[in-house]
């Protein structure tokens, strides 16, 4: 049976057309007659313009269409046949007066295409990737394309060379040297159907085309195109072809270079717009200077710093902001950076311009290199840390000066000092020190008697004072309260040069002192006690301390208002004073205290009582009197209990004589400290030792001293008031020898003055004393007391005191203070 073939026919001589009764005709058409003939099928032609013809194939309308080209889009959804039956390649025509020599030249200008071709497609890409516009028309066949374009519609057609090269001079139209897309010609069939049609094509061409003298050159023959297929030599076909990939290439390299042009700009943008925000939102200034120092880039706080915009301040250097001293520093920093290509982190101190703003800030500087590895630039990273610094600043104000005076505090002279007493032990020949330590005289009255608020206004002008008559190199620092010290560290190295410097210095300052202050509008005078210690082998700065305020107590000892130098018997009295200390704790415990009585006599009576005295029987050291014990006794305050031990063992021999009628009279006088008298149980405790032992409170004799009085007089009167309401009678000892003041004097219920034993031992060579004993005498008589002369040694004194009208007597001449035992015995 025939084989029917139903083929798609349309206008596109000479490759292929219809004759007059339809059927196929053109090169592809007759040969495809040639084929038909030879295998007895029977075309029936379908007439369709290309693109609805292509619609048809896919569909399976058709079973085989000529005249396709081959592409890789096609061939998904065509079959073709394997040798060419045709080459062909596109050219461009224009209309008359059109002229075209390069497809860039199409920017602009209309092409007409036929829909759905290879010259559509490929012009289509070519226009996107080239980024060329061109504005393509489709029309639905090829003569329609020319007629439109010789009408002037257009100014470009794209065609296939066979039909332009037939058609051009029928429409009057120039063929153009631009030609492109070199392609073969198929017959294609629908995808998976008719692969029969395809193999007897493919066997035909490959025989006909091998054989000069086959239908196919025929045809080809009849239809003007003597040329056979490989008339165009193989090599124009392989160069146009390479000249067309190497175009598509470039096109296709410029589309792709330009992109990735434009994708790295944008990135870039973007990158850097990022980037400038975050440089713009830290809180550091961030810079990029030249190898010369000119500024390269700035963020926006240097900007801000510098009273710019960012873009003026590049090309600038550093001397267009800051002073010349800063920026000859931050130069010197740069260069460093960029002559040593080192990492840089320095503080920078930098003044502006007109001088008002200054700022510290840390620099972290580091060297651009580029790829050799050549610095060619420093980028600098700088924190402002002017709060930083003044934070540290009061910081370290607060942590080493005194507050109210502005001086140095304890802990920094104590520093210096340290490193003072160092470097001294390590350089023996260098420079000798000395330390002055000064406390003001009775200050504490100073602040009771005026305020605080006074005492403090006196502490600075006195710090304002020694201030300004010190040298610069001395550290005058206060400790605390009322105390300074003065360090001295630059004095003659010989020891007694130096030691003459330190007491000039020294002096000076006691001097400077006594003048008179003002406080509220008057002057107030007040005086120092100075305590020098010089620096001296093995003694550490604590010692050093230590040694000046001991020197400065002994100075204070000596009446004040004067300098005293260290030396080791005060160091001695200090150790020995500990041991005291220690002993007492045991003394009491241990009852290593023991009583004396030194009898008291009246005029013509004989022996009329005695006065108790403490000695302690020391287990190694004897027995030690009281003079040595007492005074650190009341200071460390273990008197108050030595003194009820006293006062309890008096009471009890005072009751054990009650009994006895020769004794029963006799009275007991016992020392009182100041503690004791001061302590508010003082009168409860008298009266119960009284109470508790039995014992007639008339018969207790008090005595106290005069510089006891100074405080809190009221208070102690009131005391005194409260025991002599029970009966107990008061003493005032050492009578002469301090200040008494004749006011209080008479409101003390006082039974007797004990005049002191310094008067007495000079009675017969110091007219002096002898007169203040005669007045002694006369007070006593007026305000109705009794007076008693101690120390009376020798029977020339107590003639003289009798003379004088004295009635009592106390002192070796009659007896020595002894033991219970031998004081009764020598009583009898
Ligand atoms: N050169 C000389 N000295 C004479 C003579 N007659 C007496 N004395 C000494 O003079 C001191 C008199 O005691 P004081 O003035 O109260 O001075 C006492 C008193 O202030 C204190 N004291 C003694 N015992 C006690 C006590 O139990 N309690 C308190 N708080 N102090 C006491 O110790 C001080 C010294 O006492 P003592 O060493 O016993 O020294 C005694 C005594 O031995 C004399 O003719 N020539």
């Amino acid at each position: 049976a025939e084989r029917e073939v139903v083929v798609g026919v349309y206008q596109n001589a000479p490759k292929i057309t219809a004759d007059a009764d339809g059927q196929p005709s053109g090169i592809l058409g007759d040969l495809l007659g040639e084929i038909a003939r030879s295998q007895q099928w029977q075309l029936k032609p379908v007439q369709c313009d290309w693109a609805y013809c292509l619609q048809l194939l896919q569909a399976g309308e058709i079973d085989l269409l000529p005249d396709v080209a081959y592409t890789e889009q096609r061939a998904l959804q065509l079959d073709f046949h394997e040798t060419p039956a045709l080459y062909s390649w596109s050219q461009l025509y224009t209309a008359p007066g059109v002229s075209l020599n390069s497809i860039e030249q199409l920017a602009g200008k209309t092409v007409l295409v036929l829909q759905d071709s290879v010259q559509q497609h490929y012009l289509q890409r070519w226009s996107t990737e080239s980024g060329i516009a061109v504005q393509l028309s489709t029309v639905r066949s090829m003569p329609e394309a020319f007629a439109l374009l010789s009408a002037g519609q257009a100014e470009v057609v794209a065609a296939n060379h066979y039909f332009g090269q037939a058609q051009r001079n029928k429409y009057n139209l120039t063929q153009s040297n631009v030609i492109f897309q070199p392609s073969r010609l198929f017959y294609a069939t629908k995808k998976g159907y008719n692969q029969d049609l395809l193999t007897v094509i493919e066997t035909r061409l490959a025989q006909w085309q091998s054989n000069a003298s086959s239908p196919y050159y025929q045809v080809l023959q009849r239809w003007g195109t003597n040329t056979p297929q490989r008339q165009v030599p193989q090599y124009v076909w392989l160069i146009l072809a390479m000249l067309s990939s190497l175009l598509l290439l470039a096109l296709a390299g410029a589309w792709w270079l330009k992109r990735q042009v434009s994708d790295k700009t944008r990135h870039l943008q973007v990158s850097e717009d990022r980037l400038n925000t975050i440089l713009n939102s830290v809180d550091a200034h961030i810079y990029i200077k030249d190898i010369k120092g000119r500024y390269q880039y700035v963020n926006r706080k240097v900007a801000q710093l510098f009273g710019c915009e960012p873009a003026e301040a590049v090309g600038r250097r550093d001397d267009a902001f800051f002073d010349a001293a800063s920026s000859a520093n931050i130069q010197q920093n740069d260069q460093k950076v960029l002559q040593l290509g080192e990492r840089l982190v320095e503080e920078e101190y930098n003044t502006s311009l007109d001088g008002e703003q200054s700022h510290t800030f840390l620099s972290v500087k580091l060297p651009l290199r580029d790829n050799r590895g050549h610095i060619y630039a420093l980028c600098g990273i700088s924190t402002d840390i002017t709060e930083l610094k003044q934070h540290q600043q009061e910081i370290h104000q607060l942590a080493f000066y005194d507050v109210l005076t502005g001086l140095p505090n304890r802990r920094m002279v104590l520093e210096r000092l340290k490193h003072a007493v160092e470097f001294k032990q390590r350089q023996t020949d260098s420079a000798q020190g000395a330390l002055l330590f000064i406390d003001l005289d009775h200050f504490k009255d100073l602040n009771d008697s005026l305020g605080h608020a006074m005492g403090d206004q006196l502490l600075q002008q006195v710090a304002q004072r020694l201030q300004t008559h010190l040298r610069k190199v001395d550290t005058l620092a206060r400790l605390g309260g009322d105390e300074f010290v003065v360090l001295l560290t630059d004095l003659h190295p010989d020891i007694e040069l130096s030691s003459q410097k330190a007491s000039l210095i020294g002096e000076k300052i006691v001097q400077l002192l006594a003048e008179p202050f003002e406080l509220q509008e008057r002057p107030y005078t007040i005086s120092a006690s100075v305590g020098v210690a010089m620096f001296s082998d093995g003694c550490n700065s604590d010692e050093l301390l230590q040694r000046a305020d001991l020197a400065m107590y002994d100075a204070k000892d000596r009446g004040r208002n004067g300098v005293r130098f260290f030396n080791q018997q005060m160091q001695a009295d200090v150790s020995s004073r500990a041991d005291i200390v220690n002993g007492l704790r045991l003394a009491l415990a241990q009852q290593q205290f023991v009583l004396h009585f030194q009898p008291q006599l009246q005029r013509d009576a004989g022996v009329v009582g005695a006065e108790v005295l403490i000695r302690w029987q020391h287990p190694t050291e004897g027995m030690i009197a009281p003079a040595h014990f007492i005074p650190v006794a009341e200071s460390s305050g273990q008197i108050q209990a030595i003194g009820r031990w006293v006062l309890q063992q008096s009471c009890h021999q005072l009751a054990e004589w009650a009994r006895w009628p020769e004794t029963a009279n006799w009275y007991l006088a016992v020392n009182i400290s100041a503690r004791q008298l001061h302590s508010s149980g003082f009168v409860a405790e008298v009266s119960k030792v009284l109470q508790d032992s039995g014992a007639r409170p008339q018969c207790l004799v008090l005595e106290i001293t005069e510089s006891q009085l100074l405080q809190d007089i009221d208070s102690v009167i009131a005391k005194m008031q409260q025991l002599t309401a029970l009966g107990v009678r008061f003493s005032l000892d050492d009578f002469g020898t301090g200040y008494s003041s004749l006011s209080y004097l008479k409101r003390l219920p006082l039974r007797q003055l004990k005049i002191d034993r310094s008067f007495v031992r000079d009675i017969l060579t110091d007219p002096n004393d002898k007169a203040i004993i005669k007045t002694i005498l006369a007070l006593g008589q007026s305000l109705e007391l009794a007076v008693i002369a101690e120390g009376v040694e020798t029977d020339d004194q107590y003639q003289k005191l009798l003379q004088l009208g004295c009635q009592q007597f106390q002192g070796y001449y009659f007896g020595k203070p002894e033991s219970l035992d031998v004081f009764m015995k020598n009583c009898k």
